[in-house]
């Protein structure tokens, strides 16, 4: 088995000898800049004058700068800026301030391994990767458990660069669900393949397709969002907490039965030569250029993706049953 490090294998004075400049204060940003501070580390939020966070990110307690302004003062900076955005960041105000010995993050390894970044030899470049989105790396640190994470060393100047990185999976509460080593590569292809896939492009195609079947069939779109994206989540929850044989215990033998019998009928050869494909486009470096392209030409296939999505009757009828929803609302 691979080989698994927790909290034990950290040693968190790597991270608290360090100032640490978090970059960016969103999804993944405001979760790491808190539970790095509540760890006890000596953390600064980098952001641009004018950015929406920065209110945020005071008002969360926070001592806040422009970017440059925390890399200077920092010898550690996680790069949570969008991946687009971070050549051009990283080229005007990191890499004219950096200095040997310096720690250089990413929480992706997008730019690194398609050579958007290209670092100098005198810093550490790692990755720390939680395996989750950023609202629930902090609820999960909040509630006293974690979001596992990747670590994967590209340069190893000082020869401290993995116990670093240990160390700062250790301040996000990473250590505590554990992380596992892996190189930039593998994390950066089985991400990208991961999240268009499985966990957003494949599930969302599901859940409409199960949802449109039903409704064009003349069932209500009430019951098809609570059959196919409410439910989604607690079956989702039985296979986080047990795998697909906890799920197939709780369910019906009925379900367990038309679970065997369907599956494979939806998700089929034809749907498995596609992965295929899309693994190599990944692979291959097409889809990094394609999405490098897309935001150098203003994104017109990305908003108008995002706009025909937010008219789908699901997004409507899913608004209104979440009112409802009273536990949901904080
Ligand atoms: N989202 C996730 O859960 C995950 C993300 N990652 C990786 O983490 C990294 C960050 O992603 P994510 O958290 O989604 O990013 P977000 O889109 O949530 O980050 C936006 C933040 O960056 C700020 N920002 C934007 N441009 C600049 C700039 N030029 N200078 C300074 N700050 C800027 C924004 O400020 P403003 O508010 O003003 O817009 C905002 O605070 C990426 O590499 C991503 O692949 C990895 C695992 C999961
Ligand atoms: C699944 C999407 C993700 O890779 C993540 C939350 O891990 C991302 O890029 O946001
Ligand atoms: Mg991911
Ligand atoms: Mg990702």
């Amino acid at each position: 088995m691979t080989k698994m490090f927790y909290e034990k294998d950290a040693n968190f004075n790597f991270i608290q000898e360090r100032k640490v400049a978090v970059i960016g204060y969103g999804s993944q940003g405001h979760a790491h800049a808190l539970n790095l501070k509540e760890s006890g580390v000596d953390v600064v939020v980098g952001l641009y004058e004018g950015s929406k966070s920065w209110e945020k990110a005071v008002a969360d307690g926070l001592e806040v700068m422009a970017v440059d302004e925390a890399v200077k003062c920092s010898n550690a900076f996680m790069i949570l800026v969008p991946d687009e955005k971070q050549s051009k960041l990283y080229q005007e105000s990191v890499k004219p301030y950096l200095k040997a010995g310096d720690a250089l993050i990413f929480a992706h390894g997008f730019n690194i391994h398609f050579n958007q970044i290209v670092p100098p030899a005198d810093v550490d470049v790692f990755m720390v990767a939680p395996k989750g989105p950023g609202h629930l790396v902090r609820r999960l640190y909040v509630e006293g458990t974690g979001v596992p994470a990747l670590i994967a060393v590209h340069q190893d100047y000082t020869g401290k660069a993995k116990d670093i990185a240990l160390a700062y999976a250790k301040g996000i509460g990473a250590a505590k669900a554990g992380v596992i080593e892996t190189t930039f590569k593998e994390e950066t292809e089985t991400d990208l393949f991961g999240e268009q896939s499985v966990l957003c492009g494949g599930v969302t195609e599901l859940i409409k397709a199960g949802f449109d079947t039903l409704v064009e069939a003349g069932y209500q779109k009430e019951v098809a969002y609570f059959e196919c994206l409410h439910e989604m989540k607690l079956i989702v929850d039985l296979l986080y907490e047990g795998g697909m044989e906890r799920m197939r215990y709780s369910v019906s033998d009925t379900a367990e039965y038309g679970d065997y019998m369907v599956g494979k009928r939806i998700i089929n050869e034809e749907t498995r030569k596609e992965m295929k494909k899309v693994l190599k486009e990944i692979q291959e470096g097409k889809f990094a250029q394609a999405w490098i392209l897309e935001n150098m030409t203003g994104r017109p296939v990305f908003n108008a993706r995002r706009n025909e999505e937010v008219q789908h009757p699901i997004v409507q009828v899913g608004k209104e049953l979440r009112q409802m929803m009273t536990w949901l609302k904080k």
